[in-house]
């Protein structure tokens, strides 16, 4: 597919740039700065699947919880020494373009988040080609109302995305919960590195598995859908960060300002925090760390706002 030509003043400035700078701009690992693209790979699986292990065999965990009746539908609960029936949740969505990564490999923030008595669910879904977007949010969307059912006594759910973890994260704000039975304590969002306009995304590489169409693209796009909504369904009491690494990409730059921008219009209580040299990977294996400046940022958020 073509790159739509050059457009007006005010139009997306992604559009101005050519098929292979677009490429660059959405290919994450070829920003980072202390390693190569194919090391830094390598060390997120690596990290990731490390922290996956210590979490087990140091956590009372509940592993591959089936949250629907599909194969994937599985979600992994990790829990605080004392356990409360009435306790903090934050639910993490891993990244990976839709197409990567596992609930196996993504339990960073599990131990730091536990020791301060904070409940961690892992959730997975479906990947593309099996998995659309649509069917992506739609899992993301039933986790979390399992969740909620599971734990009606909970202090607060606090959901954590990173990438395109962070993208089905902020789908959130759109949901209609009614036909769910059930509306989740919704305390906070963190979005880390995300991407919320998907319209770029149909232009590149990324796409070959995911088959969208501009349609499906500007249906699962919180950018748009936020501007467009007529009624805005801001909780004041949900407060949402949204960051980006400092050695992300100008457009992953770019599109975790312009929708800050849109959450504060739309009377959301957000924050935006570029994190300090870190790239679009470190960002997220930093959590393993209790004394990462975003581990701070997160606890802080959790543990303060009752
Ligand atoms: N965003 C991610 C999050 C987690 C794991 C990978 C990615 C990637 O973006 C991989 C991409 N193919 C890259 O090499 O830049």
């Amino acid at each position: 597919m073509e790159v739509p030509g050059r457009g007006p003043p005010g139009e997306a400035p992604w559009k101005k740039l050519s098929k292979e700078e677009l490429e660059n701009q959405y290919s994450p690992s070829r920003w980072v700065i202390r390693q190569g693209a194919e090391e830094t790979l390598r060390t997120y699986s690596h990290i990731g699947d490390e922290a996956t292990k210590k979490a087990r065999a140091t956590r009372r965990s509940l592993l591959h919880v089936p949250y629907g009746d599909g194969e994937g539908e599985k979600l992994d609960i990790y829990f605080p020494r004392e356990v409360s029936a009435a306790s903090r949740f934050c639910l993490f969505f891993h990244g990976g373009y839709w197409q990567s990564g596992s609930k196996d490999t993504s339990a960073f923030m599990v131990n730091p988040l536990t020791a301060q008595g904070v409940a961690v669910v892992v959730m997975a879904y479906d990947l593309a080609p099996k998995g659309t977007l649509d069917q992506m949010v739609d899992q993301v969307t039933r986790s979390i109302a399992f969740v909620q059912k599971q734990y009606p006594c909970n202090e607060g759910l606090y959901l954590c995305g990173h990438s395109a973890g962070a993208h089905l994260a902020s789908m959130m704000f759109l949901t209609n919960w009614t036909k769910h039975g059930v509306t989740p304590n919704l305390k906070g969002f963190f979005l880390v590195s995300g991407i919320y306009d998907l319209e770029p995304i149909v232009y590149t590489t990324i796409n070959a598995p995911l088959h969208m169409t501009l349609e499906d693209a500007q249906r699962n796009s919180p950018q748009l859908l936020l501007e467009a909504a007529v009624t805005q369904l801001s909780d004041p009491a949900c407060h949402v960060l949204v960051t980006v690494g400092q050695h992300d990409s100008p457009e992953f730059h770019r599109q975790s300002r312009e929708f800050y921008q849109t959450l504060r219009r739309g009377g959301w209580n957000a924050s935006f925090e570029e994190i300090h040299d870190v790239d679009h990977f470190e960002i997220i294996w930093n959590l393993t760390q209790k004394d990462f400046v975003l581990t701070q940022m997160i606890l802080r958020t959790i543990l303060h706002e009752h």
